[in-house]
């Protein structure tokens, strides 16, 4: 099923990625549906930030293609592990894309506002964005985002860096977004998180995708013996 004018689901089509001659993702189809978040996980180096990449528009792939059911456009946007901020306040931060995205610049302080309010930062509007915490810097990179009201929105390991309870803060972030109807799609390293949000579950084993199972069952019953060895510890991160 597809709502009028969503641009999802998005498909991947046997998508492949080399660089220098080696092959870093291959033959992986899937599609991404609206509804509960979808978690990318697998030992490093398997190939999920590639493939967000991929699927954010950012890497141009070696094989096969990626098709949006809608103009994407300005409708999906990414956030990074590590966020890349301007020399500016909170506010100004938050405002900046929605001035590149062309919305009328009555709307844009209200909409940067309340999405500052979102991520818990309405306070430090006023403060220079480099000197919030490590925490603080994430949450401003998602209130930049979701400012734009996306559809979808891909997270790259949003928490690599921060301690258990930045990360509470963040997962909540993301519970909300999703909970509002925003698609999350997600890589992590960190399998209690992955319980904790994931609506599905996509396994990535050397470049290749194992598993696109709904969480219970991925965790409980996990298909594949790689996804079962993983999840014992067993495959090296
Ligand atoms: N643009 C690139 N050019 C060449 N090699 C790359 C490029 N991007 C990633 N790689 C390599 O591709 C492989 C997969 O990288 P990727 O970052 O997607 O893995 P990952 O699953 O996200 O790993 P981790 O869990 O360590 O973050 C790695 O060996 C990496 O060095």
């Amino acid at each position: 099923m597809r709502a009028p004018d969503s641009i999802l689901p998005l498909r991947a089509e046997r998508l492949g990625f080399s660089a220098g001659g080696v092959a870093i993702l291959s033959d992986v189809s899937l599609t991404l549906a609206a509804g509960a978040p979808s978690i990318i996980i697998g030992p490093n180096g398997a190939g999920k930030s590639v493939l967000l990449r991929l699927l954010h528009g950012l890497l141009a792939p070696s094989a096969g293609r990626i098709l949006w059911a809608g103009d994407a456009g300005r409708r999906q946007a990414m956030v990074f592990q590590r966020p890349v901020l301007l020399r500016r306040s909170v506010l100004a931060n938050a405002v900046y894309p929605l001035r590149l995205a062309g919305v009328a610049a009555a709307e844009r302080e209200p909409r940067a506002r309340a999405a500052l309010e979102m991520v818990g930062l309405a306070a430090l509007a006023e403060r220079p964005a480099r000197r919030l915490s490590g925490g603080e810097q994430q949450r401003l990179a998602l209130a930049r985002a979701a400012a734009l009201s996306p559809e979808v929105l891909f997270l790259d390991e949003p928490c690599a860096s921060l301690d258990p309870t930045a990360t509470r803060a963040v997962e909540d972030i993301v519970g909300t977004l999703a909970a509002r109807g925003t698609k999350i799609v997600m890589t992590t390293h960190d399998l209690g998180q992955a319980r904790r949000l994931a609506g599905e579950v996509l396994f990535l084993d050397r470049g290749r995708l194992q598993e696109q199972t709904p969480a219970a069952t991925f965790f409980n019953t996990p298909a594949t013996s790689g996804a079962a060895a993983f999840l014992r510890g067993e495959l090296v991160w």
